[in-house]
């Protein structure tokens, strides 16, 4: 049973073997994956994904045609992954490893002693629901999380992190850490592909707010019926997304839910909302979902690079001037946009496209 302080956890269900999905988890027929992606099909190596970027000789010599390649990348579908990004490959491994050891050698009892506030948005620990005054016909994600507020430092208290498995919290500081670095290299990159200078984005960020969700999408009888996480675009500036080899990320390109095939040793870069706005929508936000599948669990973990609640966002000024560059998007304060994000609730990207001038 549900009780209004504690949604019932997607987990539990799978755990009672039930054969057909609970109606409030069927999606309509418009948002239902196709049939081929729920399948093999989808990690079929012949299907079109996003690309690739390979940082390793990223010196004077290469970096200009690094730099093209972000841009194209950027432009053309706002993912992309990244290898040889100086993350090491085995805090990637321990990251997968800690988040999957609390979602299935910790019982839900021991899981719930972590239980976000489900009435506030993107509260930190343990919960199913990410938007908030759900009504009775909002149809939910199959999907549990955990939620770390990381950065700035004054918001990251381990303690109210997994105990178990012992290595948890160190992990969760480790990786953050080296997220952060990497994320804010990548805003330099993005913004020289611009031909603006390295801090242009950075700039306009202003301090890094980092949370991490841990997501686990347990197996689901009916995968074609529904979604592990709606369709929507993140929304702040950067996210950094490692899955495991289940595979179920999708990117919405020309028409198309595109499946990012899972390569171990890369991290997913997908660009945020607040990216779309800085550069007056050179580059657009990543339109994404993850589907869910029916005979094995998937674990994902997203990194999330946002501007502080206060921060106000508005094209930057060396990204626009002249006429054919007027200023495409409305100045907004941060936190009234994720406000507005978590009440309404995604639905793609109408919460951005309000924004358009
Ligand atoms: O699980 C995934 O691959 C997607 C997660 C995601 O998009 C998010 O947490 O915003
Ligand atoms: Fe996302």
């Amino acid at each position: 049973m549900e009780d209004v302080g504690r949604p019932v956890r997607v987990q539990s269900l799978a755990q009672n073997r039930i054969s057909t999905v609970p109606p409030q988890y069927i999606q309509p027929p418009d948002n239902r994956p196709k049939s081929s992606s729920t399948a093999a099909a989808s990690t079929s190596s012949h299907s079109r994904t996003i690309p690739l970027i390979d940082l390793l000789h990223f010196d004077h010599f290469h970096s200009q045609s690094i730099r093209r390649e972000i841009g194209r990348a950027c432009r053309e579908w706002g993912a992309f992954h990244v290898i040889n990004h100086g993350v090491p490959i085995r805090l990637l491994k321990d990251m997968r490893s800690v988040g999957l050891s609390f979602f299935n050698d910790c019982d839900i009892p021991e899981k719930l002693k972590y239980s976000c506030d489900p009435n506030f948005a993107a509260s930190e620990g343990y919960g199913t629901r990410m938007l908030v005054n759900q009504s009775d016909d909002t149809v939910l994600d199959w999907r549990d999380y955990f939620d770390h507020h990381t950065f700035p430092l004054s918001r990251r208290n381990p303690l109210r992190w997994p105990h178990y498995p012992p290595n948890y919290r160190q992990v969760i500081e480790e990786y953050s850490d080296h997220m952060k670095v990497l994320a804010e290299e990548l805003l330099d990159l993005i913004s020289e592909s611009l031909g603006a200078k390295s801090s242009c984005i950075k700039e306009a960020v202003g301090e890094i707010y980092q949370n991490i969700t841990v997501s686990y999408y347990p197996p689901c009888p009916q995968p074609e019926l529904t979604l592990g996480l709606q369709d929507h675009s993140d929304m702040g500036a950067i996210t950094l997304l490692i899955q495991d080899d289940t595979g179920g990320l999708q990117v919405y390109k020309d028409g198309e839910w595109v499946t990012v095939q899972p390569l171990s040793d890369a991290i997913v870069v997908i660009l945020a909302d607040q990216t779309e706005i800085i550069t007056n929508g050179a580059y657009r936000s990543a339109q994404h979902r993850a589907i869910t599948n029916a005979n094995k669990a998937r674990l994902s973990v997203a990194t999330f690079h946002d501007p502080a609640k206060t921060r106000k966002i508005s094209p930057a000024l060396e990204l626009i001037g002249g006429e054919s560059s007027l200023p495409q998007y409305g100045e907004v304060v941060y936190g009234d946009y994720v406000t507005s994000w978590y009440t309404k609730g995604p639905e793609g990207k109408r919460n951005i496209d309000a924004l358009l001038l």
